[in-house]
């Protein structure tokens, strides 16, 4: 697998505010990256740098192995976006609204429109006018539009704000149909971390411009623990308990009066054993440090809307 996407020290500077910082982002060939960070991050800028709305104060940007530049047409005819929201003529339809991109972009193709009203779900809608569209269908016509050229890679500002659970559902699942069937590469900016986890391969974290960690969600799966914490007497003495009598070796003394146990043990067992032993037990409680602890220390926010 390749990479897709690959910028060095990018920076964009307006009015002398450094909103984007250094980001040195890659995306892989095949995957779904999640782009998190809260409002005013700076993620709506990358995007625009990547589809050459915006040019970078320094840096660079390389998109399928290519530098991108003013002139890049061919790497951008091979992508598709949607950034902030997609705009429509309201008073025509879906169709008609493709025909008239398709023209604009010298891609005339019937079974194409078709192709992408389908894979969005968008059928039965011949005669409405996109006015009457809600929310939901409108990002969904905004996709189809925006995968209508067949691109490998697809630009998406945050397409799931404001849709209900049901919409939230319905993207997720054709996100999911255009990554793993038709093998095109995401890139999706949210703020909201539930809403990213569930479907991305990997995560790239932003706030205040800077990308502060870029990390495959297979990893910080298994960076996820869980443990149970023992508040004792003593814990030099709850040790000796644990390694000798209980054969327990994954474990870590916090202080004098706590120890964190990561492997799974019966918790009777254990309290039996340490009163048996003349450690007195003042507290015993499980933890789990989940995906959302470890995003939010990351950005310090403290919120669970990152
Ligand atoms: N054209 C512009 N001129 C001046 N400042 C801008 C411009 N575009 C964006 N900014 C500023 O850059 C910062 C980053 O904005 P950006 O839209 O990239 O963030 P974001 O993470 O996409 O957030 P949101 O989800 O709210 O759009 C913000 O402080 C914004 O006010």
């Amino acid at each position: 697998m390749g990479t897709i996407v690959r910028t060095r020290n990018l920076v964009k500077n307006f009015k002398g505010v450094e909103v984007v910082q250094n980001v040195n982002m890659n995306i892989q060939q095949g995957e779904i990256y999640g782009f998190l960070g809260p409002n005013g991050a700076g993620k709506t800028t990358v995007m625009k740098m990547l589809t050459n709305l915006v040019r970078p104060t320094s840096g660079e940007i390389e998109i399928f192995g290519q530098p991108l530049q003013g002139e890049s047409f061919e790497v951008l005819r091979r992508m598709g976006s949607i950034i902030e929201y997609p705009v429509f003529y309201e008073k025509l339809t879906a169709v008609e609204n493709l025909d008239l991109h398709c023209e604009y972009m010298g891609y005339y193709n019937k079974q194409a429109i078709r192709d992408s009203l389908d894979m969005v779900n968008l059928t039965n809608v011949h005669s409405k006018s996109v006015k009457d569209y809600s929310l939901g269908m409108k990002q969904r016509l905004g996709i189809a539009r925006a995968i209508l050229t067949k691109p490998e890679f697809l630009i998406l500002d945050e397409p799931i704000n404001g849709l209900d659970p049901l919409g939230i559902k319905e993207m997720r699942d054709i996100f999911k149909i255009l990554s793993k069937e038709h093998g095109i590469t995401i890139l999706i900016s949210s703020h909201i971390l539930a809403e990213i986890e569930q479907i991305a391969d990997t995560i790239g974290v932003i706030r205040g411009g800077r990308l502060l960690e870029e990390i495959s969600m297979d990893v910080i799966r298994k960076q996820s623990t869980s443990y149970m914490e023992l508040t004792i007497s003593d814990s030099r003495q709850a040790a000796r308990v644990l390694e000798h009598s209980l054969r327990i070796s994954n474990y870590k003394v916090m202080d004098e009066k706590h120890i964190r146990i990561y492997e799974i043990v019966d918790a009777k067992d254990l309290t039996k054993r340490l009163v048996q032993e003349d450690v007195s037990i003042e507290g015993l409680s499980h933890y789990q440090n989940s995906l959302e602890d470890h995003f939010l220390q990351l950005i310090q926010g403290g919120e669970s809307h990152v």
